[in-house]
């Protein structure tokens, strides 16, 4: 699924009207229907009415009829805007802006009423000041007897006591900047009405690009996207504020973003999208003859005197998503700790004594001549000259590197040193949040207001496969295509479920994925494993990292 951003989806629009000849009026036709479909489900299902499914033939599959077909009646409604149980119980308000986004808003109105739903009208702004295609809108709904209260008065004083629910159609991706009044107000007094609110396209005052919210933000239970998901959507806050995120087509066709000339790549990771744009073979079938050689071999880098569970939980999770061999190397005087603790797992000494060191680097190095990738960094800890250390693991083979924790801060000390160590598209770097600040020498709350623009941006400048993780992980290629993660869970806020991550990718590069399928197939099954693993807990807080690599 494509994300796109609010200047993509402008120029998508205009493609469709100027090029294809789709009127707008046409688009907001139809995306105002989408929004009332959406009312209208939300509706149902409060009412708890699973919906029959689409329009069509009265009859299900196995014969019974469809709601609303009785036998005699065998012509059956479209039963999405068709009237419902209860429908005369529901008055809905319609904030509508003076944009386009109002324009669908005040489309949706006439559908709402099509389906026996009391809907009233409050614009912010005088009718006279809508674009065209609103004011067409507006029009049809005044003839059609809805009822539109009048506009300036007080909003915050707006008493929506009558109503049993809020369509926000004030402003969509034509907004910039912190909505003024009286749309602050508007949205303050809809958020704080405690009815449920469905916003058009975006929730109003939410940057449609990097998922900012300001104060006045409209915070909904569902927010039907038109057309593509726009990227604020699918990063935090933005992703709390648009509750239940629903894309609904209009009729502005998929084509269309790869016919303009800021094309979007940026996609979230779904099962499809893995399958169709990261071309990977997601049912990982196993060919009969295969052996353990076939499915590759992971050095994992790491464990210290006092931080050797990380190396034991990465270890494991390459060998639970499938790696055929997985060896541990770490200081020797280490490794009577670790021996016959995962059986499956071999290890090797990297340095002598029970502390990593410079000259340790070599030693890797041979080690490395047959494995198939590198997990450096989990906990490693930091040592005398580590910074050379990295550097010759970095220019002294080409065997991929996925690296992580202390090795992460060790290139960070590099900065932009790092460039002349030659650029290598083999690397993977999978930082949370505060490493990213340290690679980036910048305050993690500022690289978090955008953190696919912070992912792409390292990425390109430094040749890596970056993995900027948190809620909704962003994945970022060399090239500047992008994946937003939706799997995971906040029991997931645990100590070694990153090495975890790392694990699973380096296991998934062993079994031959490139670096950015490994990271963006690993950071889906990673948060996969752990929404299973949250399941079968009592309470999420007492997820384990190793409950996670179980569940892998
Ligand atoms: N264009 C199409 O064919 C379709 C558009 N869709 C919907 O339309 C909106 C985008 O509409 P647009 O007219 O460009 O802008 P908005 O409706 O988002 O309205 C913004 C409106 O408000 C003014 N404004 C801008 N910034 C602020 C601010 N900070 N505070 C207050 N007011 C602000 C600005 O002057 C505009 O007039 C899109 O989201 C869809 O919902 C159809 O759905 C599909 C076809
Ligand atoms: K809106």
């Amino acid at each position: 699924m494509q994300i796109v951003t609010a200047q993509q989806m402008k120029q998508i629009d205009r493609y469709t009207i100027d090029e294809l000849g789709i009127p707008a009026l046409a688009l907001m036709e139809s995306a105002g229907r989408a929004v009332a479909e959406e009312v209208l489900d939300l509706c149902r299902s409060r009412r708890g009415m699973a919906e029959d499914g689409r329009t069509g033939a009265g009859t299900r599959p196995d014969g019974s009829l469809k709601r609303g077909v009785t036998s005699d009646n065998p012509i059956f409604e479209d039963d999405l805007i068709a009237p419902f149980d209860g429908a005369e119980r529901e008055h809905w308000l319609i904030l509508t802006g003076k944009g386009n986004n109002g324009g669908d808003g005040l489309a949706a109105a006439r559908y709402l009423q099509d389906a026996g739903v009391r809907v009233s009208i409050l614009c912010a702004e005088s009718p006279d000041r809508f674009t065209e295609e609103a004011a067409v809108q507006f029009e049809a709904v005044r003839r059609s007897g809805i009822l539109i209260l009048e506009t300036g008065q007080n909003p915050a004083a707006a008493d929506f006591t009558p109503y049993t629910g809020l369509v926000d159609a004030l402003l969509g991706v034509g907004a910039s900047g912190e909505p003024r009044e009286p749309y602050a107000g508007l949205i303050k007094a809809a958020n704080g009405s405690g009815l449920p609110i469905v916003a058009a396209d975006v929730p109003s005052g939410l940057d449609a690009d990097t998922g900012q919210t300001p104060e006045a933000c409209i915070r909904a239970v569902r927010t039907v996207c038109i057309a593509f998901l726009k990227a604020g959507l699918v990063q935090y806050p933005g992703a709390e504020a648009a509750g239940e995120v629903k894309v609904r087509a209009v009729g502005i066709p998929q084509l269309a973003s790869s016919r303009i000339e800021e094309r979007s790549d940026t996609y979230l990771i779904t099962e499809r999208s893995l399958r169709v744009t990261l071309g990977i073979d997601t049912s990982r079938k196993r060919a009969e003859d295969s052996h353990k050689g076939t499915y590759g071999h992971v050095l994992v880098v790491g464990g210290s005197r006092l931080m050797s569970g990380a190396g034991f939980m990465a270890s494991r999770a390459a060998l639970r998503i499938g790696s055929g061999l997985v060896t541990w190397a770490l200081p020797k005087a280490l490794l009577p700790n670790i021996v016959g603790h995962v059986p499956e797992l071999m290890v090797a000494e990297a340095a002598e004594g029970d502390a990593w060191r410079r000259d340790s680097a070599g030693t890797i190095l041979k080690l490395a001549e047959r494995m198939d990738v590198l997990a450096v960094g989990p906990g490693l800890g930091r040592f005398d000259g580590d910074m050379d250390w990295m550097k010759e693991l970095w220019t002294g083979s080409d065997v991929p590197l996925v690296i992580d924790a202390d090795g992460l801060n060790i290139l960070a000390d590099a900065g932009g040193a790092l460039k002349d160590w030659g650029r290598r598209e083999n690397v993977v770097l999978t930082p949370h949040p505060g490493e990213m600040g340290r690679l980036l020498g910048i305050p993690t709350a500022e690289l978090q207001r955008d953190r696919i623009g912070a992912a792409r941006k390292y990425a390109a400048e430094y040749g890596v496969t970056l993995v900027l993780k948190g809620a909704r992980t962003v994945v970022a290629s060399p090239d500047g295509t992008v994946f937003v993660n939706t799997t995971g869970h906040p029991g997931m806020s645990t100590g070694g479920t990153g090495d975890v991550l790392t694990g699973a990718i380096s296991g998934l590069i062993a079994q031959k994925l490139s670096p950015l399928q490994a990271a963006s197939f690993g950071v889906y099954l990673h948060g996969r494993a752990g929404e299973r693993a949250a399941e079968l807990r009592e309470h999420p807080s007492s997820l384990l990292a190793g409950d996670v690599i179980e569940a892998l």
